[in-house]
């Protein structure tokens, strides 16, 4: 069974026309089709407006969509009862593009960790503390920044601090939704090498929003195109975007650096074979 299946999906905002009606007429999403298996990295690419965002609300249970299904380990995450939903959140986190809006400023870093552990374990305040300092370290910051604010740490930092909260409750999946694009490249590798190897030692699958296709191809084990509201392509391997005849990503691969050593070595290697 997928940890993640999404059947069907289609979405469309309300909005109020000049006549007081509900107007859906814009899709947003139609019917999109995925999953993700356990362990594994889906890259999500695609231009401004695509619809990823939207995309990434409906998984994380927070824009009910119009038609279709989110199955989290089998469970259909808009009519699962109180309990299994409940499971369903600690499992299921999320990482945003701004770090510093996904954190309340009048929190230290000791506080904003200690948030979901408080909802859902039962912990001393010594082993809530040591949790915490277990998890900056995970993270690659130190009991030093427990009691630092918001405005103490550097974008890259912060955004540490984000992904240390997001697997404080050890969840299965992470929706990752733009959660390096803000960030300068050296930060951006960082934060991809150390979300890497989280993935590795705790078997963390992720759902990699971004319109960054060298960062989704660093971390993607499978890769899906968006385009309008439409999942226009989906590879099994993510070396298949280079090889794709479709026009959507034949623009997207020409905005590459065309010279770009890393990517023209697996150009010719994927049209090689
Ligand atoms: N809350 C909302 N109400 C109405 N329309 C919305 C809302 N959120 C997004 N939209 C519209 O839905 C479409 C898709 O937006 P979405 O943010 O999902 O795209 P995206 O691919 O994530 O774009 P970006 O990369 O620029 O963030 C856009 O036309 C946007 O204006």
């Amino acid at each position: 069974m997928s940890l993640l299946k999404v059947n069907d999906i289609t979405h469309s905002y309300g909005s109020r026309s000049f006549f007081n009606w509900k107007d859906r007429s814009k899709k947003v999403l139609s019917g999109i089709s995925f999953s993700i298996e356990e362990g594994t990295c889906l890259g999500l690419l695609g231009t401004s407006g695509a619809g990823k965002s939207t995309l990434g609300k409906v998984i994380l249970g927070l824009e009910r969509p119009q038609k279709g299904q989110i199955l989290f380990q089998g469970h259909d995450i808009y009519t699962a009862d109180k309990h299994t939903r409940q499971k369903i959140r600690r499992d299921l986190q999320a990482v945003f593009q701004d770090s510093y809006s996904s954190v309340n400023p009048r929190m230290t870093a000791e506080r904003i960790i200690a948030e979901p552990l408080e909802n859902y374990e039962k912990l001393t305040v010594a082993e809530q503390k040591r949790t915490i300092v277990e998890l900056l370290e995970r993270v690659g910051l130190s009991e030093e920044d427990l009691k630092k604010y918001p405005h103490q740490f550097s974008g890259g930092q912060l955004q540490r601090i984000n992904i240390a909260r997001a697997i404080s409750l050890k969840p299965k999946m992470i929706v990752l939704d733009e959660s390096v694009s803000s960030l300068d490249m050296v930060n951006q590798t960082l934060i991809l090498e150390l979300l890497r190897e989280l993935k590795e030692d705790f078997g963390l699958s992720y759902f990699f929003i971004t319109h960054d296709i060298k960062a989704a191809y660093s971390i993607s084990d499978t890769l899906g195109v968006l385009e309008k509201g439409e999942l226009v392509e989906l590879y099994d391997s993510k070396n298949q975007f280079f090889t794709s005849e479709h026009p959507v990503v034949k623009k997207m691969r020409g905005s590459i650096l065309a010279e770009h050593p890393r990517f023209r070595s697996i150009r010719t290697r994927v049209s090689h074979t």
